[in-house]
């Protein structure tokens, strides 16, 4: 898993680094790096580096020191760099008196967008990880002339570092190249980010406050049938969704549920014969009562938020084995809360709420900080709560978070949350820790969702569709 750290531990941990290093040492690692990630992205984008233009956004702290010194370097190679100063009595001065001493230039913000125009490629030094509010307006009034391609300093400029949060004019970058760690916006904000490039420059951090799943964590987790194995080694689960009225939700919550493992699913509503005909090989009976043994269910999707989903909910929290509660149930919880007394407190309980229902769930939206937001509600529910967004977060009672870096927005489909929560409940059954199942679960919703896409809008039967390539593309990548 990719550790992800607040911008204060990154702070301490530079300053902790700072004073063991020689001056300037620290700096001039990060813009070397950055440098030679500014010389690759000139000859992908022209076709050559020598000869080419870079304007520097520079602001006034660090963050714009780092565009000053990999200026000074890009000039090593007949590079010419034009630095515009935000404010140029607060230049980085040794990174400044760089530049100078390499040929580079320094221009007026006056004089800025023409220089911003004939760039051949932008380095937005304006803000780094002290950056707080909306973008400056100066800065902001630049941003108008880039048409070139971006490469931001540590982080895309006017995006909140620790949330992501975009409040006004930003940076929106081809590549962003960051030192020493994540922060959370690499993973909260990638469409401001562009592609990702760490540069090392000796930092030592431990215990990550974020998390990000990558594809190997996700393989590694996933259960595969083996030798020994049945239908029920690998967990029988059971979904309980969908009405007469609404039986997609049933088939698309069941289908994620049987296309996910080679575990048993055994479904449980009033959809029983259109389940039953769509996915033969899900058991299906007319009520959670009759449904027999499981290791965890789902719970929600379509059941109605009334007495009898009431009552659904109420049955299958006192089973005692993990529940994905998502959908209608979310909903139920959050009117009546004291569904939740029927369920065992070592019971494992999972909520997938869409913003909506959080903001039912916790009486208010999740707010800018949605990482913030999902401890929050994991604390006061006792859950683990995956708070969809174009980012999913998956929050742990005990404080664990990840976030998962989406592929694109398709999966805002009507009865995508149905695929998610089968998804989920085939993992929970399978035994894995919740957190872990969440993550995995939406890791794999998503990469379905851009396989599904392809491009072009698709819908949750196409997501639900594209489960076996997204599982097959990671557990058997050579295939
Ligand atoms: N410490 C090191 O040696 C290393 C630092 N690195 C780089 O340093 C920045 C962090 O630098 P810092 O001086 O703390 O602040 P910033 O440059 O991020 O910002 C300072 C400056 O920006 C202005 N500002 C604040 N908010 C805004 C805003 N919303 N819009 C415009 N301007 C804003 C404010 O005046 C502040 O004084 C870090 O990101 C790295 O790039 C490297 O990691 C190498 C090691
Ligand atoms: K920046």
């Amino acid at each position: 898993m990719q550790g992800i750290w607040t911008t204060e531990r990154i702070r301490a941990a530079e300053d902790r680094l700072l004073a063991v290093t020689p001056d300037g040492e620290l700096m001039r690692r990060a813009a070397f790096g950055l440098a030679v990630h500014a010389a690759e992205m000139l000859a992908e984008h022209t076709g050559s580096v020598s000869g080419r233009r870079v304007t520097l956004l520079v602001g006034s702290g660090n963050n714009g020191g780092d565009a000053l010194w990999a200026g000074a370097f890009l000039r090593r190679r007949n590079v010419a760099v034009s630095a515009i100063l935000l404010k140029p009595e607060r230049a980085h001065g040794a990174g400044l008196a760089a530049l100078k001493r390499s040929g580079g230039k320094v221009v007026s913000v006056e004089d800025g967008p023409q220089w911003i125009r004939r760039a051949d490629l932008v380095l937005d030094g304006i803000v780094g990880i002290s950056a707080r509010g909306p973008l400056r307006a100066d800065a902001a009034a630049l941003l108008e002339h880039v048409s070139s391609p971006v490469l931001a300093v540590d982080l895309p400029s006017g995006v909140d570092p620790d949330t992501g949060a975009v409040d006004g004019p930003a940076v929106v970058a081809d590549r962003t190249v960051t030192f020493g760690a994540l922060k959370p916006v690499h993973a909260l904000a990638p469409a401001s980010c562009g592609e990702i490039a760490l540069v090392d420059i000796g930092l030592s951090l431990s215990d990550p406050d974020l998390r990000r799943l990558d594809t190997a964590d996700v393989a590694a987790a996933w259960p595969v049938p083996g030798p020994g194995d049945d239908k029920y080694s690998q967990g029988v689960v059971g979904v309980a969704a969908g009405s007469a009225t609404y039986p997609g939700a049933a088939v698309l919550a069941a289908g994620a549920a049987a296309l996910a493992t080679s575990g048993l699913v055994r479904y449980a509503g009033h959809a029983a014969d259109v389940v039953r005909g769509r996915w033969p090989e899900v058991v299906a009976t007319g009520s959670v009562t009759d449904a027999g043994r499981v290791q965890a269910w789902v719970v929600g999707p379509g059941i109605g938020t009334g007495n009898e989903g009431r009552d659904v909910l109420r049955f299958v929290l006192g089973r005692g084995v993990p529940v994905c509660a998502d959908a209608d149930a979310t909903t139920i919880i959050a009117r009546s809360p004291d569904v939740l007394d029927a369920r065992d407190p070592d019971t494992p309980l999972v909520l997938t709420p869409h913003a909506g229902e959080f903001e039912r769930l916790m009486g208010s939206p999740p707010g800018a900080d949605r990482v913030a937001a999902a401890r929050s509600a994991a604390r006061k529910y006792d859950a683990v709560v995956l708070l969809k967004g174009h980012c999913t977060v998956v929050a742990a009672p005990d404080g664990r978070a990840l976030v998962n870096t989406p592929r694109g927005s398709w999966l805002a489909t009507a009865g995508s949350g149905d695929v998610l929560s089968g998804l989920v409940g085939a993992l929970l059954a399978a035994g894995l820790d919740p957190w872990l199942a969440a993550g995995a679960a939406a890791h794999v919703h998503s990469l379905a969702g851009s396989l599904a896409a392809d491009g072009a809008p698709t819908s949750a039967s196409g997501i639900l569709a594209a489960v076996p390539a997204a599982l097959r593309s990671l557990l058997s990548p050579a295939s």
